[in-house]
């Protein structure tokens, strides 16, 4: 990859070890990938914050990165505890010791600590054609696919090294002949809600790494879409997808011919587990949006849940919607923010069986919770969450 004169100087070591050891990262990357060269981004959203997945050696990277402001707006993925209400959360001490630890590196370097997959709600800058260098999975594909920006999916640590200088390598999903579609997805049942990680979990496992371009009955909402976009990440790697007269670059490509038909029964089976013996329902996965919490408190009205009930979403929304945040607490569910049912650490808390309404938080519970996981839809979900047994 070529390097500007500047760019070499700070791989040389003039502006730091901390941008250098960055600058390393980038070039690395870059020659790896056969990238011609840096390109400036508009943001950052870094993955690696939870001390559950990060662990010490995640300390020890970004102690070495320590002394270094961010040049661009980044955010973070969710960390391991809800910030404030950790003690509530069941979150054991020495956990929450080490997890605000990572979090007060991360505000040493300027990042804005606001702990969500779902940054395209809480005000990172995002754009129609704009460079990024995003991390989590869903946010990659929702803000590549939805949004038509640019980003590949990057690691905790090249996300960390594009914040420091404000650039990342020119490849993969940065270049518009990398975002043509490889195959055709033709649905033939009418989606709705949870469908759409049912589908995506399908197609994530059919197709890996390549771009889908989907032909469906019905026209999903931005949730659905994010909800696809997740499992599609979570049971294979797809970063970016398209939709038939939806997506903003769908019309820009052609549409491949190699074909995969998906049936009713199809989705159907891939909601799976009992309703039995659940010890939590845990909802927001990716966090939830203002209509999806509306949604929740329109179910819970006037009810009482049984079971423990967590609802996952950015500190951000929590705040502006104190209404509905009160009158869904006062049905007993529990209101998290800054963390989610994946990357906190319910293995200790104790959880043994737990019920989403996520396509993606059902792939990756089992091995990440190691917890049994009932995978239905949002109304079956609050109805086993105000249920007795
Ligand atoms: C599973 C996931 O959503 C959360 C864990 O990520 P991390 O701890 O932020 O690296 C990450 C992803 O899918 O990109
Ligand atoms: S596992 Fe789900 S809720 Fe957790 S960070 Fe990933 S998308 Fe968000």
């Amino acid at each position: 990859m070529q390097l500007t004169k500047s760019e070499e100087k700070t791989l040389d070591g003039e502006k730091g070890e901390v941008c250098q050891k960055a600058m390393e990262i980038l070039a690395t990357l870059g020659d790896i990938y056969n990238a011609d060269k840096l390109i400036e981004i508009q943001s950052v959203q870094v993955a690696g914050v939870s001390y559950k997945t990060i662990g010490d050696a995640g300390i020890e990277f970004l102690n070495d990165m320590k002394g270094e402001k961010v040049r661009v707006p980044t955010q973070l993925n969710p960390a391991g505890m809800d910030l404030e209400h950790w003690e509530k959360q069941g979150v054991p001490k020495k956990f929450a010791k080490k997890q605000k630890q990572i979090l007060e590196i991360f505000k040493e370097m300027n990042i804005n600590i606001k702990c969500t997959c779902t940054p395209y709600l809480t005000g990172l800058p995002h754009g129609y054609g704009q460079h990024l260098a995003w991390s989590e999975s869903s946010a990659v594909s929702y803000v590549n696919s939805v949004i038509g920006a640019r980003t590949n999916r990057e690691g905790g640590p090249s996300a960390l090294a594009a914040a420091l200088i404000g650039k990342t390598p020119n490849y993969g999903y940065h270049l518009k002949e990398n975002r043509k579609p490889d195959i055709t997805i033709k649905v033939e049942k009418e989606l709705q809600n949870s469908d759409y990680g049912a589908l995506g979990r399908i197609i994530g496992r059919e197709v890996g790494n390549q771009v889908p371009y989907y032909i469906l009955k019905s026209k999903p909402n931005k949730d659905e879409l994010k909800g696809l976009g997740a499992a599609m990440a979570a049971t294979g790697a797809v970063a970016l997808y398209h939709i038939e007269n939806q997506t903003p670059e769908n019309s820009q490509f052609k549409k491949p011919k190699n074909t995969i038909n998906v049936t009713k029964k199809q989705i159907e089976n891939e909601y799976q587990g009992s309703k039995e013996n659940i010890d939590l329902v845990a909802l927001g996965c990716p966090h939830l949006s203002p209509n999806q919490l509306k949604t929740i408190e329109k179910l819970l009205k006037n009810r009482q849940t049984k079971k423990e009930t967590w609802i996952f979403l950015p500190r951000e929304i929590k705040n502006k919607m104190q209404n509905t945040v009160q009158n869904i607490t006062e049905s007993g569910a529990k209101i998290i923010t800054d963390t989610c049912m994946v990357v906190s650490p319910l293995e200790e808390i104790g959880f043994k069986k737990i019920m989403v309404d996520s396509g993606k938080a059902a792939t990756y519970i089992p091995s990440m919770c190691n917890a049994e996981v009932t995978y239905s839809n949002l109304k079956e979900c609050i109805e086993v969450a105000c249920n007795e047994n």
